[in-house]
C-alpha cells in the first residue's frame, strides 16, 4: 500500500492570550490539542466540527501557513521542519487549498484565464503558450466553456467562480486539496454541483481532499474517514458510515441531529 500523502502526528497549535498593558501572555487558546490523521492517496478525509473547533488551524498548519505548537506533520513521510527551502517549494506545489469564498480568492481585475495561469507564472512553469493550453485542458476539466477564458470575475456566478478557484488549484498537478468550508458560501442545488466536480476529479486525478466542513451533511457523500473535533480535539474518528451508523461519541450524536433527514 502506498504511504499517506499527509500524516499529522499530535499537532498542536496554541495562540498566545495577551493581556493587560504590557501585552503579558496570560493564557493560550488551544486552537488545535493533539490532533493526529493520515490520508492516504485517492482518498477523503473530512474534519467536521462547530466554529471554533481548530478545523481551519488544522488544515492551514497541513499547508504550512501555521507553524506547529507542537506535533509532526509528515508529508510523504518526511517532517516538514526536515526540508530543504527547495523540498518546502515542492511540498507548496503537491498540496493545495481551496477556500470557502470563491469572490475574494480572486482578483477582480484579473480574467479567469490569468487567474488559473497564475501559479504556473509565478513557478515558472511552461511558455505562454503551453499556459494557454494548459488553461484550456483545466476549464475543460472544471466544466467550463473556454470562452469563460478572458471573462473577469464579476461576470461568474458563485459556483462558476468557485470552478476558476479549483481549476487554478489543479494547475500545478496536486496530489491533494485542501478544501476548507469550499461550498458552504453556495446555495445548496450548485453545493452538489461542486461535491460531484470534486469527486469527478478525484477518480479522474487520483486526488486525496482533506475537506473541511461544519456541516456533516455535505462530507457524507464525500469523505471516506471523518474527524468530529471539538475546542481543538478529535472527539471521534472513523469511516464515514461508522460515524452516521455507529456514532460512539455525543457530540457526534448531537452533530449528527443537526443534518436535515433526507
Ligand atoms: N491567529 C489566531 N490568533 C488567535 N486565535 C486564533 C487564531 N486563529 C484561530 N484562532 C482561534 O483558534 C480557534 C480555532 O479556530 P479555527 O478557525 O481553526 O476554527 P474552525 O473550526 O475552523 O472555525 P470556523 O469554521 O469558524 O473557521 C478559535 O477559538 C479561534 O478564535
Amino acid at each position: 500500500m502506498s504511504p499517506p500523502i499527509v500524516s499529522v502526528r499530535d499537532l498542536k497549535v496554541h495562540f498566545p492570550i495577551r493581556s493587560g498593558l504590557l501585552g503579558r501572555v496570560t493564557d493560550h487558546v488551544r486552537a488545535v490539542d493533539g490532533v493526529s490523521f493520515d490520508l492516504m492517496p485517492g482518498k477523503t478525509v473530512a474534519i467536521v466540527g462547530e466554529s471554533g473547533s481548530g478545523k481551519s488551524t488544522t488544515g492551514y498548519a497541513v499547508m504550512g501557513m501555521q507553524e506547529p505548537t507542537a506535533g509532526q506533520i509528515l508529508i510523504d513521510g518526511r517532517d516538514r521542519t526536515q526540508m530543504s527551502p527547495t523540498e518546502r517549494m515542492a511540498t507548496m506545489r503537491r498540496l493545495q487549498i481551496v477556500f470557502q469564498d470563491p469572490a475574494s480568492a480572486l482578483n477582480p481585475r484579473m480574467s479567469a484565464a490569468e487567474s488559473i495561469a497564475e501559479p504556473l507564472q509565478i513557478h515558472r512553469i511552461g511558455t505562454a503558450r503551453d499556459r494557454r493550453e494548459r488553461v484550456m485542458e483545466l476549464l475543460d476539466l472544471v466544466g467550463l466553456p473556454h470562452s469563460a477564458a478572458g471573462k473577469l470575475p464579476r461576470e461568474f456566478s458563485g459556483g462558476q467562480k468557485q470552478r476558476i478557484v479549483i481549476a487554478r488549484a489543479l494547475a500545478l498537478e496536486p496530489q491533494a486539496v485542501i478544501c476548507d468550508e469550499a461550498v458552504s458560501a453556495l446555495d445548496v442545488s450548485i453545493q452538489s454541483q461542486i461535491l460531484n466536480l470534486l469527486l469527478d476529479l478525484q477518480s479522474r486525478l487520483g486526488l486525496a481532499y482533506i475537506f473541511i466542513s461544519h456541516d456533516l451533511s455535505v462530507v457524507r457523500h464525500i469523505a471516506d474517514h471523518i474527524l468530529v473535533m471539538q475546542a481543538g480535539k478529535v472527539v471521534e474518528q472513523a469511516a464515514t458510515d461508522e460515524i452516521f451508523n455507529a456514532p460512539k461519541d455525543t457530540y457526534t450524536r448531537q452533530l449528527l441531529e443537526a443534518v436535515p433527514k433526507l
